[in-house]
């Protein structure tokens, strides 16, 4: 590796740092890694050249044609690491009941003692990287400040564009310790458990078939070993700004959801905020940067994966995007579905990952416009388009700064967040579940997400198309017992003005007709919903309430100048008591998991559904 800058340190070199804490952490995490050399990360732009030209010359990264993607790399991940290992993250807190039914559990220090063997020497010939960073604003009332430590360049270049790093970051948590404010800071220890023997070659994508994404939630503390992907790897995303953060929201009463976060204006300048929950690759970041088919609207993104919400003085629902990038599903994502995600990410600067690289210096994925008649596929093998396998992987993301999105709301950078008015949860099912569905209050609102059900998808390790629950699109991402979980909602609902609160609506954009095509043509279309969903707000809206909730009154939604048949719109918003009925036993089954943990109000919301479908 070339020499590093003078923030370089060896393992006895002092820390560039007076906070003793994080000092005293990178140290005893060098002792047990032994790595070669310590880089403190500044975040300068000449440490983002200096590591991507080191990934380029270990070649995990090419770089793409200047021309067409400027300061933008291609990256091909081992064929086996390519998504979230849900069968390998663990919630390890202090006693499993508080783990719940949905995830994997194993007593902390048993966990320690395990991983503690595999941390052992497992950075050996290669560079640990220290990555001071913030998830949200630095100047928040109480910033949320972790520190990653890495021995992978791409997780490090990659946090440079997801999260705020570097030194500002660092001498910030110095100044507030100095001022005796203890500022908080998660630990987040991450290694591709692959370590080097001197002379030995490294490989474009180190990795170990041994995985472990762990949480300890009660030390506010992430270990993870042996993947580079994603949301395994770059801690501050869904280990801390999910898992983690959603135990200390349960502590302190605010909530951390897998949630898009948008700003839509009406034709006459009206302003309304939006989050949305949908699981992983159903949709968050193409409703995020919506273009409005519908005249006069317009959408602006805040947030499109992370939303971190608290009760105002006002009594209102204030959400922030705790990220600084996108980390977005490339294939179907093009100029049609998405122009705003095209426009940002053609802005250079950015990452992409199991796409297909083109002769010309390009990256392609199925969807994207311009098919090229040969490629280089995500694994490596020639591809044209006669291939029959995928030129990307289903999982194929880009990676790409927030700032450069055009439509990017400038209260993003407002530390207070936006007043959400709406909260929409979604699910990818090709039956059952009609396009738009209003909650009748708080709890029947709770009741959808705690229900919400969607087909797995590429995002996860694992197959893909079956139907599970997957509450509120949180069933990777809650730190705790889900059951407690499902109480903190209830309880945001008891003890706040339910009048001031969001709206909650259940939403669907997947379903399909007989020939197995969907109903409802989505993307840009999705605006006629939002334009709905606020006039009901406002109470302009006609709906007809039916045992689920209020779905749109025939002549309510905006349909102007959509190509769609008056059968094709009725079987998108049918409510069929058959399928629901269906439905009833899954819920049901779904419940009885949580045993006495689940909250009574949800089990009356569902005595109600019942006696509605059988009246
Ligand atoms: N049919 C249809 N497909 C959609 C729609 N919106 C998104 N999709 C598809 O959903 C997939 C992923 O959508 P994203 O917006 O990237 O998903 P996400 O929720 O941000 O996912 P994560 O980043 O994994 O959390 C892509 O294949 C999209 O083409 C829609 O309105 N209709
Ligand atoms: O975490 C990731 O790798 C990407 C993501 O947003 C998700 O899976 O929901
Ligand atoms: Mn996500």
């Amino acid at each position: 590796m070339t020499a590093l800058t003078h923030t370089e340190t060896t393992t006895e070199q002092t820390a560039p740092t007076t906070h003793q804490g994080i000092a005293a952490w990178v140290a005893e995490i060098a002792e047990l890694t032994q790595p070669d050399r310590i880089h403190w990360c500044t975040g300068s732009d000449e440490e983002w050249h200096q590591l991507t030209r080191s990934l380029e010359a270990t070649g995990t990264f090419t770089r793409l044609n200047p021309d067409v993607m400027p300061n933008s790399f291609h990256a091909a991940s081992d064929p086996t690491d390519v998504a979230r290992v849900e069968d390998r993250t663990y919630i390890c807190s202090v006693n499993e009941r508080d783990a719940g039914p949905t995830n994997n559990w194993m007593d902390p220090e048993s966990m320690k003692d395990l991983m503690r063997g595999l941390y052992a020497g497992c950075m050996k010939g290669r560079t640990m990287y220290v990555i001071p960073f913030v998830m949200g604003h630095v100047d928040a009332e109480r910033p949320m400040f972790g520190v990653e430590i890495t021995d992978s360049a791409y997780v490090t270049v990659s946090m440079r564009v997801m999260a705020r790093m570097g030194t500002e970051v660092l001498r910030r948590i110095e100044e507030l310790e100095d001022a005796g404010q203890a500022p908080q800071w998660v630990p987040a220890l991450h290694s591709v458990g692959m370590p080097l023997e001197p002379g030995q070659d490294d490989v474009a994508w180190p990795c170990n078939d041994t995985k472990y994404i762990v949480q300890f939630p009660e030390e506010r503390m992430i270990w993870s070993f042996g993947s580079g992907y994603g949301g395994n790897a770059l801690l501050g995303k869904k280990c801390y700004a999910l898992r983690i953060a959603s135990v200390m929201a349960r502590d302190e009463g605010w909530l951390a959801e897998h949630m898009l976060i948008l700003k839509l204006t009406s034709p006459q300048g009206v302003t309304k905020y939006v989050a949305a929950a949908f699981p992983s690759a159903c949709g968050k970041t193409n409703l995020a940067m919506l273009k409005p088919t519908i005249p006069g609207w317009t959408v602006e993104a805040i947030g499109d994966d992370i939303a971190w919400m608290r009760i105002g003085e006002d009594g209102r629902l204030w959400a922030v995007n705790p990220e600084f990038g996108f980390f977005g599903v490339a294939p179907g994502t093009n100029e049609h579905t998405n122009p705003h995600a095209m426009e940002t990410i053609r802005k250079g600067n950015s990452v992409f990952t199991n796409v297909a690289l083109t002769p010309d210096g390009n990256v392609w994925w199925e969807g994207l416009e311009n098919t090229p008649a040969q490629a280089t596929s995500w694994k490596g093998e020639p591809w044209t388009p006669e291939s029959t396998e995928l030129s990307a992987h289903a999982n194929s993301r880009y990676c790409t700064p927030i700032k450069q999105c055009s439509i990017l709301a400038a209260e993003y950078d407002d530390p207070r967040g936006v007043p959400i008015d709406a909260i929409l949860f979604g699910g990818r099912r090709k039956t059952t579940i009609p396009l738009v569905t209003e909650a009748r209050d708080w709890n029947h609102g709770t009741f959808m997400g705690a229900t919400l059900s969607s087909e797995t998808t590429a995002a996860a390790v694992g197959a893909v198309g079956v139907v599970r629950r997957d509450p509120m699109a949180m069933l990777p991402f809650i730190g705790y017992n889900a059951g407690d979980y499902f109480s903190h909602w209830v309880g945001i609902g008891k003890d706040n003005d339910v009048a001031k609160l969001p709206k909650m609506f259940y939403v669907n954009w997947f379903r399909r007709g007989d020939d197995g095509d969907f109903l409802w043509p989505g993307f840009g279309e999705n605006s006629r919903v939002l334009k709905w969903v606020i006039e009901r707000i406002d109470g302009q809206a006609a709906a007809v309430e039916t045992p689920i909730g209020h779905v749109p009154d025939p002549g309510s939604l905006d349909i102007d100048g959509l190509d769609l048949t008056d059968d094709e719109l009725a079987q998108a918003l049918a409510v069929d008591v058959e399928e629901w009925r269906a439905e009833l036993p899954q819920i049901q089954e779904w419940f009885e998991t949580f045993g006495d943990d689940l909250p009574a109000v949800l089990w009356s919301e569902f005595d109600t559904l019942k006696a509605r479908l059988e009246s």
